[in-house]
């Protein structure tokens, strides 16, 4: 679209006109938004994408993207978001889910009785013939008495005449509810949206109106307020649904396309073993193949063999043989976690095919509407941690890659769940990095070694979910989802995500690494390391273990899988080995989750966490020691 005005015709001279897009949840504002204005904002099939509001201005219409919301009432954070911005536009562009009318026309109605200018976008026309329905517009727009013009918001198909018609937006003068105005006190100086509001009981529209004189006591939410607000309610869903008789009519029989396979995932018997299925398969994607296969080209190949090495060479060159250059190459080029080196090693080829792979595979998830089933069907099981249902994704993604799993508690919802979620990641979800090595190890051991090293991770994984269920403040946030239609992916939108979000996080993690990096090599420089080796040694002792596990625990501190390939090179016996395993599985998270889980979190939590896993690991393998010695 052009610079001209969005609503040509209704913007007079200079002055702005302020245009919202509002509707249901799921129902494609955001997808018109990208339209309308080329501006990128999130699209995804599920409800609740758009959290805040977007504007931009085109010409001389500000356009807004709004949360989704099926009435006007100041219930959620985002119908209050969405309210205001209402109650603020000049129009809005009603934007509807043609094969949901029966849900979406109460806000449309909402909209005309509250008198707010009013175009009604007619969205997913394409999905309405798919469904076997058949719509007659003409009606719809007589019945409504505003345009209502059909989209198909993915394709652009009808956005012109939106736009050409955007002109046209109005409310009908009067509509029903009307004949309750009069039990508004005479006096009462309210907008006609205000006095609909006030009717419907909504409070901060009471609030801001003087309703003294409205309701004696006990504030709106007075009996005879509530009794009103169901009245009103009542009516306006008879007149839905004796719009939607007669506008729309089935075609042939049948469901929608994908029905099948919906119900197939909301059963248990058969969802189950799908969902299963799936994670496995995400686990396999994301834990096999790009975690090991794709990194390990592109750390051994492409910057072990290439990269480093010519790095190398020229920094070495370039430096002249003094002594402040010597500390300035280490920083630069040491083998642990060189600036150039290293750090450039761990950024573009460990973190970016992570991450990009996580974008990839949640983006597919996200279009084609799973996510919200997955989290429906595991729920039960995490409520028991404290958790509910939207944090399986990052527990699974954690067996491949915790840093990555850190990232992906983006999507559990509350502060209270995304901080237990990542802490039991941090703490007992070993990466696979991890589990390659462990798993051999424990293999040479035999089965009764292994089934022990699951059960005290369950075990630790159990407790710590219960005790910081209890000890956090807050409760545990209900899930509460409104199940979407299974689609079809479509691959632009999930490549335009994917280089998004995988962008935007390296802008934001790239430099807090290469801050961690650089600090850590100084005090590896100053021999810090070293000291913390040699105090480490009481430790091991008590464990039972060589004074070089500290060795061991020390790399860990930078890479978990380093601690893990270091158990390797130890000559221990089975108990030792057994619990040299177990400390390092809850031993700290590596340096590269720990900055994501700063630039996630705040200081003290993370914080909080590293030592908790020092603790942890410390006690639990203690325990585990002790308890050797007296069974063997
Ligand atoms: N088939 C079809 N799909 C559409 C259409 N418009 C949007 N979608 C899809 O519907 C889903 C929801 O689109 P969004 O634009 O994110 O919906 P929204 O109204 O902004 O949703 P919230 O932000 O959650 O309130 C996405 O998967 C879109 O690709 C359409 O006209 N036809
Ligand atoms: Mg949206």
């Amino acid at each position: 679209m052009t610079g001209e005005g969005l609503m040509r015709g209704l913007t007079s001279g200079n002055t702005e006109t302020s245009v919202a897009l509002v509707g249901a949840p799921n129902a494609g504002k955001s997808a018109l938004f990208k339209r309308l204005t080329e501006e990128y904002v999130d699209v995804s099939n599920y409800p609740g994408t758009t959290l805040k509001t977007t504007s931009v201005t085109v010409g001389s219409t500000e356009l807004t993207d709004t949360p989704g919301i099926n009435g006007v009432s100041s219930f959620s954070e985002e119908e209050r978001v969405t309210r205001e911005v209402i109650l603020d536009a000049d129009a809005v562009i009603n934007v509807v889910d043609a094969t949901q009318l029966d849900r979406d026309l109460f806000l449309t109605l909402q909209l005309l009785d509250m008198g707010v200018p009013t175009v009604v976008a007619l969205n997913m026309m394409d999905e309405v013939a798919a469904d076997n329905l058949e719509l007659d517009i003409d009606a719809l727009e007589t019945a409504l008495g505003v345009p209502v013009i059909p989209t198909v918001a993915i394709t652009g198909s009808g956005v012109n005449e939106l736009q050409n018609r955007l002109s046209e937006a109005s409310a009908p003068p009067s509509t029903p509810i009307a004949s309750y105005y009069d039990v508004l006190p005479d006096d009462i100086k309210a907008t006609r949206a205000e006095k609909t509001l006030l009717i419907e009981g909504d409070e901060p529209t009471a609030r801001r109106v003087d309703t003294r004189n409205l309701v004696a006591d006990g504030g709106d939410t007075s009996p005879a307020a509530i009794e009103k607000r169901e009245t009103v309610y009542r009516e306006r869903r008879t007149r839905v649904r004796s719009i939607v008789e007669t506008v729309e009519h089935a075609t042939t029989s049948g469901g929608p396309p994908m029905k099948w396979l919906e119900n197939l995932l909301m059963r248990p018997a058969t969802g189950i073993p799908i969902v299963s299925g799936l994670l496995i398969a995400i686990f396999y994607f994301m834990g096999v193949v790009v975690a090991q296969t794709v990194v390990g080209y592109t750390e051994k190949i492409l910057f072990g063999r290439y990269y480093n090495p010519a790095v190398k060479t020229v920094v070495e060159d370039i430096l002249p043989p003094t002594e402040w250059a010597a500390h300035v190459e280490f920083l630069l080029i040491n083998d642990n976690l060189g600036l150039l080196t290293i750090t450039v090693q761990y950024i573009l080829g460990v973190l970016v095919p992570l991450v990009a792979a996580f974008y990839l595979v949640i983006g597919i998830l996200e279009d084609a509407g799973i996510l919200p089933r997955l989290a429906v069907l595991t729920d039960r099981g995490l409520n028991r941690i404290g958790l509910n249902g939207r944090a399986v994704v990052p527990l699974i993604v954690g067996m491949g890659c915790v840093t990555m799993a850190v990232i992906s508690t983006q999507m559990v919802g509350s502060r209270r769940e995304r901080l237990i979620t990542t802490a039991l990641l941090g703490l007992a979800i070993p990466c696979s990095a991890q589990i390659g090595v462990i798993m051999g190890l424990l293999a040479g051991l035999g089965f009764v070694w292994w089934a022990s090293y699951l059960l005290v991770l369950l075990g630790v994984l159990g407790v710590a979910g219960v005790f910081l269920d209890r000890v956090l403040p807050g409760d545990q946030e209900a899930l509460i989802e409104q199940l979407p239609r299974l689609r079809a992916p479509r691959p632009r939108n999930v490549a335009r995500k994917v280089s998004n979000r995988t962008l935007a996080f390296l802008r934001e993690a790239a430099p807090l690494f290469a801050g961690t990096a650089v600090v850590v090599s100084a005090l590896d420089y100053a021999g810090v390391l070293d000291a913390i080796i040699a105090a480490l040694r009481p430790l091991t002792a008590a464990l039972g273990l060589p004074a070089s596990f500290g060795q061991v625990l020390v790399l860990g501190l930078i890479r978990r899988d380093f601690a893990a390939a270091g158990m390797t090179d130890l000559t221990l016996g089975a108990p030792q080995t057994f619990v040299g395993l177990v400390v390092i599985t809850l031993f700290v998270p590596c340096i590269l989750t720990m900055t994501m889980i700063l630039k996630e979190h705040d200081a003290r939590s993370a914080l909080l966490m590293w030592a908790g896993s020092w603790v942890t690991a410390i006690t639990v393998g203690g325990l585990a020691a002790a308890a050797l010695e007296v069974i063997l």
